[in-house]
């Protein structure tokens, strides 16, 4: 099994990397969280371009250096935008982020969802019903656990959600993350578990969703599971440090942000996690 200390090594080149190069992760994501996760990007030294149109997706998708899909809120036009952007990232090699947002909602969502089984995103992040839905939606091994998906937040476990992410993962060769009060990433043969956070995170809208995109501005540097984990661990990070100077949502999220961008490569690979072989 690779070492503690060699995932740690992997996740500062990879946040030194990104500070250094200021890479461009664009979205396709929801209306609602928009703006924070370009925030959060350019906080952690990225840089962010969000599109709606289909040959802006297929543009977005060619010159960026990762990208990050979110379907939050779906309109019309993504019936067209998310596949071609889809084809055009697998058919690259690129990487790129889905946020299965509600996954079981509603007849597009399905439908676009179960499209992008064969477009294998490197990382898929969402919250435990979410990758137990889309495990489930993907027909995958670990989809017998039961998803009750209600909206956008989760009602299951993170643990719940074990099998459903390893399962997930192995099918795309990529890497899973599932949040929650401490975080699961794997990329099918080894889990990491990452500690902190805050409750303040689920106080606010975007937290999730956000993450999504600072895990595609880490895709840009870094291995999936590298760049889930990285993302995973500023977050927790960031997160304890922000509520220990705030008393509610509204400034958490501001102070958050800032946390975000001090957090150093050797601070965030220090971020408490353990590791176990699947
Ligand atoms: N109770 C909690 N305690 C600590 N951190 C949390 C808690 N709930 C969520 N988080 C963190 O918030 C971020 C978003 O996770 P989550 O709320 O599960 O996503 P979503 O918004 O998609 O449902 C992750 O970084 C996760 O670790
Ligand atoms: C509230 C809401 N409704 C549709 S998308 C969205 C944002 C969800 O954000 P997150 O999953 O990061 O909390
Ligand atoms: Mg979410």
């Amino acid at each position: 099994m690779i070492s503690k200390e060699n995932i740690q090594n992997r996740m500062i080149q990879a946040v030194e990397t990104v500070k250094r190069t200021n890479p461009m992760a664009g979205s396709i994501t929801n209306s609602v969280t928009i703006n924070f996760v370009a925030n959060a990007q350019l906080a952690v030294g990225g840089s962010a371009a969000m599109v709606y149109l289909p040959d802006e997706g297929e543009f977005l998708a060619k010159a960026g250096a990762a990208t990050y899909i979110n379907v939050g809120t779906l309109l019309p036009v993504y019936e067209q935008t998310l596949p071609r952007t889809a084809k055009v990232l697998h058919d690259l090699s690129k990487p790129w982020v889905l946020d299965p947002v509600a996954a079981g909602f509603g007849l597009l969502r399905t439908e676009l969802l179960r499209q992008y089984k064969e477009y294998k995103p490197s990382v898929i992040r969402g919250n435990a019903s979410e990758i137990i839905a889309l495990a489930g939606l993907w027909g995958l091994d670990g989809s017998s656990e039961e998803s009750h998906v209600r909206g956008v937040d989760s009602t299951d476990s993170v643990i719940a959600a074990r099998a459903a992410a390893v399962a997930l993962a192995r099918w795309t060769g990529g890497a899973v993350a599932v949040s929650g009060k401490t975080d699961l990433i794997t990329d099918g043969s080894v889990i990491a578990f990452s500690q902190g956070g805050s409750h303040f995170m689920e106080k606010i809208t975007g937290s999730g969703c956000s993450l999504g995109g600072v895990v595609a501005v880490y895709a840009t540097a870094a291995s999936p599971f590298i760049a889930a984990l990285t993302a995973s661990s500023v977050y927790n990070l960031a997160g304890s440090r922000a509520e220990n100077e705030v008393d509610g949502p509204g400034s958490f999220q501001t102070r958050f942000l800032d946390e975000l961008y001090k957090a150093t490569a050797v601070e965030i690979a220090n971020n408490p996690f353990e590791i176990e072989e699947v």
